[in-house]
């Protein structure tokens, strides 16, 4: 594929994920897989895309400045300025001149010599006189919202819910890289053993604190490796490998995970029970049951039943009391892996949280009767937002005076993550930038022990 052909497709994918609110990794995923690109370009066909979204604030707020605000601009053309400042400012590879030739060549294709010669005129004056700078900018919430990209509504409410510090330093390391974790499938081989393939591989990899099966990979490409082309690692981020560590679910148990696909979780929870027990898991839409099953199949776990099911309805299948131990990984806003979809942040809006806190509510009052005297349920989100975690827990509670936490969840966590500053009296949120993760949530609750 030629330069400008592959800028083309950039811009494509680009405008799907801004116009048609697609997901910025399956079309990334789409491109890959259409066998159009070469291996040469697909890095920075992800990078470009990834970045240009990850930035669009802060490139919208360099390139405001050398635009007249009256000019009327087509939103391609906008979308081929980012993606070109993009590259200019961020990454090193390409000089700026051949940014420059590519941007007016598609600005000529695709449009016309008026518009190719307004390309070149704002990038040439940036690549010129530089970027204006963010520290005239006084209100701190327009500064992060600005330097990090991140629109104003969540800036502030995080600033609200956790403080300056913690809100910005949040911010920021959304826009870092963040290191691919894998789990073990501890049926099929060691940890110590995958490490020592990967090294011996020339992967640089280590073990996670936060699950006896994780491995953090440093350098190297692991869908290429044979450890997970047959299914013996699978890709996980290591706050999602807490919640099967802290349910401690054991063999022949019978497991409960109501809100499944894509079965990241049960199989975890299936490979914790040895591939013996119960494993009933739902999802809503019919149509993810089959990333459940796939993801069991490419693993060899065998107990989980997957269908499609609302989590809100299990008690008309169930009996109370039936589960010794069930899962609540929650939908939500998604807040904390801005990293991975960063077309989150401008996707969703204050008002889909409120509207996610009573569908999760309903969901774990829906479920938690189904759990047996003595079993323990964790409630998870992927998201940083108290009404969705810390807040949903407390509500709850207060509605709901047969369940209590389980205190023995706060004890039972790996050392650094009880001392990190997301405990709360409602559980656990990992901020991204503690350990350079996910953000996410958990917590464990049970039924009240009858006097
Ligand atoms: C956070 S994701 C689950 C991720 C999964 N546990 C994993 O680890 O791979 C939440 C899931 O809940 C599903 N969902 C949404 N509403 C639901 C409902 N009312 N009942 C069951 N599932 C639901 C969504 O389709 C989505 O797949």
């Amino acid at each position: 594929m030629g330069n400008n052909q592959l800028r083309n497709t950039i811009l494509k994918v680009l405008l799907r994920i801004d116009k048609d609110q697609g997901f910025s990794h399956l079309l990334i995923d789409h491109e890959l897989k259409s066998g159009k690109i070469g291996a040469k370009d697909e890095g920075l066909l992800t990078e470009v895309v990834y970045g240009t979204i990850q930035r669009k604030l802060t490139l919208d707020y360099y390139l405001d400045a050398f635009i007249d605000p009256k000019k009327k601009i087509k939103p391609w053309v906008k979308m081929l300025l980012r993606m070109s400042l993009y590259q200019m400012i961020y990454l090193d590879k390409i000089p700026d001149h051949a940014i420059i030739h590519e941007a007016v060549e598609i600005a000529k294709s695709k449009g016309h010599k008026g518009i190719a010669s307004f390309v070149n005129g704002v990038l040439r004056s940036i690549q010129r006189k530089g970027v204006p700078s963010t520290a005239t900018i006084k209100d701190d919430v327009k500064r992060i919202s600005i330097e990090t990209s991140h629109p104003e509504w969540l800036v502030k409410r995080w600033v609200d819910q956790y403080g300056l510090k913690i809100a910005e330093a949040m911010c920021v390391c959304n826009t870092q890289h963040k290191p691919l974790t894998v789990r073990v499938q501890p049926l099929k081989i060691s940890r110590d053993q995958a490490l020592n393939k990967l090294v011996e591989k020339g992967f640089e990899a280590r073990a996670s604190i936060f699950s006896s099966q994780g491995i953090i990979i440093e350098k190297g490409n692991i869908l290429n490796s044979e450890l997970f082309k047959h299914g013996y690692v699978t890709i996980q981020d290591q706050t999602s490998m807490l919640v099967a560590e802290m349910l401690e679910s054991h063999p022949n148990m019978k497991v409960l995970d109501a809100c499944s696909a894509p079965g990241g979780k049960a199989t975890h929870i299936a490979e914790k029970m040895q591939n013996q027990g119960e494993l009933h898991a739902f999802d809503l839409h019919k149509k993810k049951v089959k990333l459940i099953e796939d993801k069991a199949n490419q693993l060899d776990l065998s107990i989980i039943d997957a269908k499609p099911g609302d989590a809100r309805k299990l008690q008309d299948i169930y009996d109370e009391k039936t589960f010794d131990r069930v899962l609540i990984d929650a939908p939500c806003s998604g807040l904390g892996v801005i990293r991975g979809k960063p077309e989150i942040k401008y996707h969703k809006e204050e008002a889909d949280i409120n509207r996610l806190a009573t569908i999760q509510l309903e969901i774990l009052e829906s479920v938690i009767p189904l759990l047996k005297d003595e079993g323990l349920l964790i409630y998870s989100t992927c998201t940083v937002d108290k009404e969705e975690n810390e807040r949903l827990v407390r509500r709850f509670l207060e509605r709901n005076n047969s369940y209590e936490l389980d205190n023995k969840f706060f004890n039972t966590l790996p050392s650094p993550l009880k001392e990190s500053p997301g405990i709360s009296n409602y559980g656990l949120q990992v901020f991204p930038q503690t350990f350079n993760t996910d953000g996410f949530f958990l917590t464990r609750m049970k039924r009240k022990n009858k006097e």
